[in-house]
């Protein structure tokens, strides 16, 4: 089979199997190089792919997920209010409708978003302090946080997969892949469960404004509403990114940019969900370290050079844990909260 095969919609399909442990015994070098290079080719020109998971993810369990993440943005106000961000370190936990800000504008969906566990030590003035915390858990439906808890296991794997298959993709010798785990190996992730009204008749609002996304990789599963995830292409057109059975949506975050030099671009995305019906998705993101120094990356340098492309030199330095903070603190509205 080709590991990548055009979409309705122009974003490629590859298989991740051949990079996952529980399914590489059935594919060669072969298959492997093959995904290795699709990852590289999609990464370049678009930032954006699906991720065939087959016999990793099963369909019951997707559909699963996003039925019991439904059922919890439909409890009553009060109950999503008892886990408020603001109950926590302002940064886990749920956001009312409207309470998520993108380039100083109200996003028009309500959101729960979950962190792996603090960087920072274990004070009680370290637990208010942004991501700081400890995430807080929707009690109904009882079946959310098991199946959020193994979600999140299953992410972790299928991120070292594709960092590993992107980082043979760009040509890394194995002492490089290495480094690069090692600077990933204690993921810094997140993971979001959005829920998205209808934008009211005649608004002319956004359910989430253009954005790039902040580490590494985005897995994104979500229902199937076509039209509303968009993403913008390099010729500047919005591209649909609906959804494709058994794959999640698979996009770079800007620190795959920074290491790159711009190589594989962090591509701007949006969210307009004009159709009646209420829109879940649950992005997982799979990012570096909280204290990952994201310097350029010899193996980028060369990458770039063969293809004859330009490199753009990542100005001073940084590290991935405070330009999440710089984000985090920043994406909330929080003066309504206890209103
Ligand atoms: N971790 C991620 N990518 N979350 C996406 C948040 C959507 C954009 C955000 N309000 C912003 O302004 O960045
Ligand atoms: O809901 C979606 O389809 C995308 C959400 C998104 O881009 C994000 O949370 O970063
Ligand atoms: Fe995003």
């Amino acid at each position: 089979m080709s590991p990548s095969s055009a979409a309705p919609d122009t974003l490629p399909i590859i298989t991740i199997a051949p990079y996952l442990p529980t399914l590489a015994a059935n594919h060669s070098d072969t298959d492997r190089a093959a995904t290795a290079k699709a990852l590289h080719e999609a990464c370049r020109d678009i930032g954006f792919l699906y991720l065939n998971v087959d016999g990793f993810v099963s369909p019951d369990e997707m559909q699963n997920a996003l039925d019991l993440a439904r059922e919890f943005f439909h409890r009553p106000q009060e109950e999503k209010d008892d886990i408020l961000l603001t109950k926590a370190d302002g940064a886990r936990g749920y956001q009312r409708l409207r309470q998520n800000v993108t380039m100083g504008k109200a996003d028009h969906h309500e959101g729960l978003d979950m962190y792996a566990p603090s960087p920072f030590p274990d004070t009680p003035e370290n637990a208010k302090r942004h991501l700081g915390g400890a995430n807080q858990y929707p009690v109904n439906p009882p079946a959310l946080k098991p199946l959020l808890e193994d979600w999140i296991v299953k992410m972790k794997t299928l991120g070292k997969a594709v960092m590993h298959g992107m980082c043979d993709g760009l040509g890394m010798d194995e002492k490089e892949w290495q480094d690069m785990w090692a600077i990933n190996n204690d993921s810094f992730w997140s993971m979001r469960l959005i829920g998205y009204p209808a934008l009211p008749d005649g608004q002319d609002g956004i359910s989430c404004g253009e954005h790039k996304d902040y580490g590494c990789l985005t897995f994104l599963h979500a229902d199937d509403c076509p039209g509303a995830l968009q993403v913008l292409s390099k010729s500047g057109a919005w591209l649909n990114a609906d959804m494709v059975r058994g794959c999640f949506v698979v996009n770079i975050g800007a620190m795959w940019e920074r290491w790159t030099g711009g190589l594989y671009p962090a591509t701007l995305h949006r969210v307009v969900h004009r159709s009646p019906t209420y829109r879940v998705s649950i992005p997982f993101f799979f990012e570096p370290n909280f204290d990952a120094p994201i310097d350029l990356l010899p193996a980028a340098k060369r990458k770039t050079a063969a293809e004859g492309r330009k490199i753009e030199e990542p100005e001073g330095k940084l590290k991935y844990g405070d330009y999440l903070l710089s984000k985090v603190t920043s994406n909330f509205k929080y003066d309504d909260d206890e209103a």
